[in-house]
């Protein structure tokens, strides 16, 4: 599987102003899904924006393996995938690398869950520690031959249902907040005969709903229920991704922390199940103003101006949690520059992700001279002065460019180990890092 990370570091050193207009990557959820939906589908599925992040070429290459042909992503991140239909896929001849990608490997659970060949799919030393027993659960409910290792870890493991065997259907009610477990179930639930249907206890993001709506898959939500009947078609269409929110953050909170400046940032996704870090942020006293609401792709979408603010600690509403999950390690930052304590409780999910990112950002913050208390479910941070130092990432590209832009507000330089996996979900990070006036280096 995935070699270990060879240990890029960023060298990050104060600068006082960010200024500038960019454009951040496409949305990893939805360029995953995208190439997922693409593949299952009947016909040709273009797809433009497409993130070439390692996590969605992971997913790229598992499709190609199981013998779907694709073209791109080209210079525009073009795509095309030529579908072969819910039936089409054929078995790969060898373990299918996921490398560092959740998303990737459990999506694709629910989808090896109902095929008629046997696969295995495993990672990096990050993604082989993380937990795949939260879809190993339901889709065993399901009938579905499906192992993990004896802890619940990667390697995944499906045999093919037999010839005259089908999925059964179930109801599942989610035990935690997860939109990949959500998506997983749902994508066995096509392969199922009846209707498959979950409960969520909070609102997760929804592409896996909205995509399946635009490739012509029935599917029905009420309230916090989503239902879906097996036995339907996918038919190819055209997927324009939208900027990624969660890339989008770094910046946001960079404009904010900054001495000087403003920051507008493009064609960003505003999807209502991944605006949580804007809701935070404004509660921080973030002055970000959203302007060009647009519809594409059948995603909302779009520009932020962002402005240098004096940013005030507060108590995070739990129900912004599943609406930022990924965006933590950023406000993190934004807290330890703000005025008073910034407290985040019912947060335990962050704790399975490519770290445990309560604890990392914890460690890093701590190095800096910024005083926080860990609990199991979240941290409270006094906003403070931060200082100079050498931090972890723990190979996570979050904790990597959330150390980053705190350099903004350092008294010193801040070294950050263990870089390489800020390629997984934004491959020009350093680059727009640097064109809007952050002075970073890498080594
Ligand atoms: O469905 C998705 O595309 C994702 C769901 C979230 O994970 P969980 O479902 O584990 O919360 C998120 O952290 C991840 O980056 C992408
Ligand atoms: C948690 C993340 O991704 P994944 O679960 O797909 O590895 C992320 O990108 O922050």
């Amino acid at each position: 599987m995935s070699q270990e990370s060879t240990s890029l570091s960023f060298i990050a050193t104060p600068a006082n102003a960010v200024n500038g207009e960019i454009t951040v990557p496409g949305d990893k959820s939805v360029s995953h899904r995208s190439i997922m939906f693409g593949a299952l589908a009947e016909g040709t599925t273009h797809i433009s924006g497409f993130l070439p992040g390692q996590d969605c070429l992971a997913t790229m290459n598992s499709f190609k393996a199981m013998g779907i042909e694709i073209e791109g992503p080209d210079a525009e991140q073009n795509v095309t995938v030529y579908g072969k239909g819910l039936h089409g896929l054929t078995a790969p001849e060898k373990p299918l690398d996921i490398g560092n990608s959740g998303t990737s490997i459990r999506l694709l659970s629910g989808i090896l869950a109902g095929q008629r060949f046997n696969a295995s799919m495993a990672g990096d030393s990050s993604l082989n520690k993380r937990p795949m027993g939260r879809v190993i659960t339901p889709l065993k409910q399901m009938g579905a031959n499906i192992d993990a290792a004896v802890d619940g870890t990667p390697p995944v493991v499906t045999q093919a249902l037999g010839q005259d065997q089908q999925l059964n259907a179930i109801h599942y009610d989610l035990p935690m907040a997860s939109a990949q477990v959500k998506s997983c179930v749902l994508l066995a639930g096509m392969y199922a005969s009846g209707t498959t249907s979950v409960t969520e206890p909070g609102i997760t993001r929804d592409h896996t709903e909205r995509m399946l709506t635009a490739f012509g898959y029935p599917v029905t939500v009420e309230g916090n229920k989503i239902s879906i009947e097996g036995g339907h078609k996918l038919k190819a269409c055209d997927i324009q991704v939208p900027g990624d929110i969660s890339s989008a953050t770094f910046f946001m909170v960079a404009g904010l922390i900054a001495k000087e400046g403003q920051i507008t940032i493009k064609n960003v996704g505003m999807n209502p199940t991944r605006i949580g870090a804007i809701n935070i942020l404004k509660q921080m006293n973030g002055d970000l103003t959203v302007m060009n609401e647009r519809m594409a792709g059948g995603e909302p979408v779009a520009d932020i101006l962002v402005k240098s603010s004096n940013l005030q600690g507060i108590d995070i509403d739990e129900r912004d949690v599943p609406l930022a999950i990924d965006e933590f390690p950023a406000i993190f930052i934004a807290a330890a520059c703000a005025t008073g304590t910034t407290r985040l409780r019912g947060a335990e999910e962050l704790r399975v992700k490519e770290s445990d990112r309560i604890q990392a950002m914890a460690d890093g913050l701590t190095i800096l001279d910024i005083n926080c208390t860990v609990y199991d479910d979240g941290i409270d941070i006094i906003g403070g002065q931060i200082t100079s130092g050498t931090v972890d990432s723990q190979d996570d590209h979050r904790i990597a460019m959330s150390f980053a832009i705190s350099s903004l507000r350092a008294t010193g330089a801040v070294t950050i180990l263990d870089c390489d996996n800020v390629a997984t979900s934004f491959p020009n990070f350093v680059a727009l890092a640097n064109q809007v006036g952050l002075s970073l280096n890498q080594e």
